[in-house]
């Protein structure tokens, strides 16, 4: 048996780091990949959020070749439309005016390459019941600049969580990393802490 290969988180999210602790999984260190967020026409929620996880996976072991590479992507999905981050608060603000009162699905991509080349990859979602924002709800929530570097414009995990009246699939997809499937794909490429 060689050296053990290397695990490298390909984000930039604190949150992912956290999750992964959470099972104890400490990756050797992060590589955040700064990739093209945008949807291609037409693209499906399903196929947008496993495109950029593999593309973030991708990219990292370009980099990192010898390594174990996890990436995902999550976006929030109302009616037709796919919400990612927002830039400014004025699009926040927009983003959570689609989302108030409405059910949505909050979908995260993970994709894990390994160091000989296979990759493999799953989706998981949770459908999210959102209460009706009262313009007060809206305007505190907006100012707590909770909503900046989330998907939807909202972070369940924080003051938002009081916005949330059920939830019904995967908490962790909605914080940004799956562990059920992220232990899965880990453990069926073969890494081992
Ligand atoms: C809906 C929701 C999203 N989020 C976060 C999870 C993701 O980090 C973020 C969506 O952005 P992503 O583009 O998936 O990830 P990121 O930009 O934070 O990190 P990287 O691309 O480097 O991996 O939204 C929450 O933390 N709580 C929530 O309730």
């Amino acid at each position: 048996m060689g050296a053990r290969a290397p695990l490298v988180l390909a984000s930039a999210s604190p949150r992912r780091l956290e999750l992964l602790a959470q099972i104890g999984v400490r990756p050797d260190h992060t590589a955040p990949q700064d990739i093209d967020e945008t949807p291609l026409k037409g693209e499906t929620p399903k196929r947008l959020v496993l495109r950029l996880a593999e593309g973030k996976a991708r990219a990292g072991a370009a980099a990192q070749p010898d390594a174990y590479v996890l990436g995902s992507d999550t976006v929030v999905a109302v009616g037709r439309r796919i919400l990612g981050k927002p830039a400014d608060a004025e699009e926040a603000g927009r983003m959570l005016d689609l989302l108030s009162g409405r059910n949505h699905v909050v979908l995260t991509g993970v994709a894990v390459r390994a160091p000989d080349g296979r990759t493999a990859s799953r989706i998981a979602e949770a459908r999210v019941a959102f209460k009706r924002l009262s313009d007060e709800e809206r305007a505190g929530y907006l100012a707590s600049g909770q909503w900046e570097g989330a998907a939807g414009a909202y972070k369940v995990q924080g003051l938002a969580g009081g916005f949330v009246r059920g939830i019904t699939g995967s908490y962790t997809a909605i914080v940004g990393l799956p562990l059920y499937e992220t232990r899965l794909l880990l453990e069926g490429l073969g890494w081992r802490p």
